[in-house]
């Protein structure tokens, strides 16, 4: 067994007291992929908010190693379209530290990162003038231009095209290559075939209670 970066153990939660996952049992090694599936609603973006600390478990823990950083990408919202941001700010956030200037390894991240998602060309555009694709290759790029030992990408090739896809799915390659634990949300079960183990949420009655199937292997 791989080192383990993150752990979920008998998790549950509610919104407002409304079940949504349950006797959820997760565990994320170093270098390698999990993908989180499962219908509209049936809790993925909540597992992954679980994973990432952006909310708390109303039951059971989610453990995280010691000094792991994370990088998160959110599922789209419209809140993002309305910054007045550029696809090179956009991405440049990624490295982003308090009280530091980005120094010649950030911006060559930031360059090659650019160049690897097409985006060299939109670099002084601002997002909200972009396609709904083009807008979601600069908010992956500022997720994977960041150091991580876990990215946790929810839906992160929805929007894109097949070249997109592949670019999307080379650089994930690499990251998990380099050590890199990755966490990814998707409807679509072909996705599932990139990982090393998936997470199924099946939504029990059809409704908002998730359970976790967890199978090893593509
Ligand atoms: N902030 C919230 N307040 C109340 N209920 C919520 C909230 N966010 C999500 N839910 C509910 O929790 C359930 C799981 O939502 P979640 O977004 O985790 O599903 P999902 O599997 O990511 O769905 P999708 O594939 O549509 O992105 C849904 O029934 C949803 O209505």
């Amino acid at each position: 067994m791989g080192t383990e970066v993150l752990a979920v153990e008998n998790v549950a939660f509610r919104y407002a007291g409304v079940p949504v996952l349950r006797d959820v049992n997760l565990r994320v090694e170093a270098a390698s992929t999990v993908a989180v599936t499962g219908a509209n609603g049936s809790g993925k973006s909540t597992l992954l908010h679980l994973l990432a600390g952006v909310e708390q478990p109303a039951e059971g823990s989610v453990r995280r190693r010691a000094g792991c950083r994370l990088a998160l990408l959110p599922q789209r919202t419209g809140d993002i379209d309305a910054l007045p941001l550029t696809v090179a700010e956009c991405v440049r956030i990624g490295r982003f530290r308090p009280r530091r200037r980005l120094n010649r390894d950030d911006r060559a991240a930031v360059t090659v990162i650019m160049e690897r998602l097409d985006l060299a060309h939109l670099a002084r555009r601002r997002l909200r003038e972009l396609s709904g694709g083009q807008r979601q290759r600069a908010l992956i790029a500022q997720t994977l231009v960041q150091a991580a030992d876990v990215y946790v990408l929810d839906e992160p090739t929805v929007a894109l095209d097949a070249t997109s896809r592949r670019h999307v799915h080379d650089l994930l390659a690499e990251r998990v290559r380099a050590g890199a634990a990755v966490v990814f949300a998707s409807h679509d079960a072909a996705d599932a075939t990139l990982a090393d183990r998936t997470v199924r949420l099946t939504g029990a009655l059809g409704h908002s209670v998730g359970d976790a199937a967890v199978h090893h292997g593509p």
